[in-house]
């Protein structure tokens, strides 16, 4: 086991990108691990689990050469010399405290999402980035396949006129739910940032932001209704619904655009109740996006995870109704079997080594997100998540 846990010589002539990953989560192995198969300048080098045999277990069944544990695990890793880049899969809660000291440590960042617990840390976040020459990334691993790239071009095109409306849902039924979440998850408990509108409700609303070009900008909240979780009924969400003012993109089509701002709304749900007598008929999974616009509806099935499948079904008012895919960019870039973490990984390399990637978000797109999700919780009477106690170190 010693022997399997020391590093292999660094090769400072390889452009190989060694990441290291804070915590043995259940998330690494879709949005990292497997994805770092194919992309032939990365490799999985460490992970941090704060218990000894749990991180060999995990070390061992993901085939991650070194493996650091006990309560300094995340520091050691974060300190070590070999890795290149950190990959916090934490509970949102420990993400700006992670990333910070993974920046401190002059590591590039990516950070699950939500990035942070409020606007404020993700601003400092992205300061220190910058200061330091580093890449800081939010894993919203959806913006950056292709399908929503092609239905941000469709809306753009101005073919169905502008945008008037966007609903947005993502909601697992309550059947479901022990498959995804622990009785005790870290998403049920306000210290560690949870809470079903920061976990599930920053897809649909990065995804209707993004595909109507108001990524930029926060949102007005109009309204949000929240659903206690019984763990917590004041301040954590089993669901919320949101409504939102959509400010007028400049890139519409002046042609057709009008002065009338657009209206948006989300639905998440960690657990919806099934329905009809004593709720006992299951509801189905909700994952699509539908865009009101004058000329007729765009719907998305499966925006979440568009590389598993996903269909974009353009509604003209007058003319044919058509269905499109997109696996790939309009550039070529990209390969039909790739994932949209697979994408993300590309992006994230490709900014590493200051190619241009296909996408990349600007800080302000991730901050006024994270204003829009604090709005979210005001309006619906809970607290918004508390800022990290942690204080970072002054001059570094
Ligand atoms: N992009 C995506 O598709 C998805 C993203 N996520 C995001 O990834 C992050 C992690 O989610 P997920 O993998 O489901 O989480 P897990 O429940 O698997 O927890 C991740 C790790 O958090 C560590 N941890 C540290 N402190 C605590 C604590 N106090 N309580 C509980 N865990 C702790 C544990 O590390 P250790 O091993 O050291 O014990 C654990 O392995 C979240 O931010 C979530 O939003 C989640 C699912 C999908
Ligand atoms: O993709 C997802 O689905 C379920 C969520 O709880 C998880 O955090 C999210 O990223």
């Amino acid at each position: 086991m010693r022997l399997r846990n020391r590093p292999p010589p660094l090769d400072l002539s390889n452009p190989v990108l060694r990441f290291g990953i804070l915590g043995a989560a259940r998330v690494a192995p879709n949005a990292l691990i497997t994805p770092a198969k194919t992309h032939p300048d990365v490799v999985v080098a460490a992970v941090a689990c704060r218990d000894k045999d749990r991180g060999a277990q995990y070390a061992q069944k993901y085939k991650i050469p070194r493996t650091f544990s006990g309560p300094n695990a995340y520091q050691k890793l974060v300190d070590d010399p070999s890795i290149d880049a950190v990959y916090v899969a934490l509970p949102n809660g420990l993400h700006f405290e992670w990333a910070m000291r993974a920046l401190h440590a002059n590591k590039h960042v990516l950070v699950e999402k939500p990035m942070t617990n409020t606007a404020a840390e993700a601003e400092q976040l992205f300061a220190l980035a910058t200061k330091k020459g580093l890449v800081a990334l939010e894993a919203i691993h959806c913006i950056f396949h292709p399908a929503l790239h092609r239905v941000r071009d469709v809306v753009d095109s101005g073919e169905l006129g502008h945008v008037k409306s966007v609903v947005a849902n993502f909601a697992l039924p309550s059947l479901l739910s022990p498959l995804f979440f622990h009785r005790d998850d870290a998403r049920f408990h306000y210290d560690l940032g949870g809470g079903c509108m920061m976990d599930m409700g920053v897809y649909p609303l990065a995804a209707l932001r993004f595909i109507t070009a108001a990524d930029t900008a926060a949102l007005t909240v109009t309204s949000a209704t929240a659903i206690g979780h019984k763990l917590d009924r004041a301040r954590i969400d089993r669901g919320m619904h949101a409504t939102y003012t959509l400010p007028l993109s400049p890139t519409w089509n002046p042609e057709s655009a009008t002065k009338a701002d657009a209206t948006a709304e989300t639905t998440v749900d960690f657990a919806m109740p099934g329905w009809g007598p004593f709720g006992l008929f299951p509801r189905m999974i909700k994952n699509e996006i539908t865009v009101f616009l004058e000329g007729g509806e765009i719907f998305v099935y499966n925006f979440v995870s568009p590389g598993m499948f996903h269909y974009i079904k353009v509604r003209p008012k007058c003319g044919r109704t058509r269905y499109e895919q997109a696996y790939k960019f309009k550039d070529g870039r990209g390969k039909r079997l790739w994932d949209s973490y697979r994408y993300q990984l590309e992006a994230f390399v490709d900014a590493v080594h200051g190619r241009a990637p296909a996408y990349w978000p600007k800080p302000v797109t991730v901050t006024t997100q994270l204003k829009t999700v604090e709005e979210v919780y005001t309006k619906a009477g809970m607290p918004p998540r508390s800022a990290s106690s942690y204080q970072p170190v002054a001059a570094a």
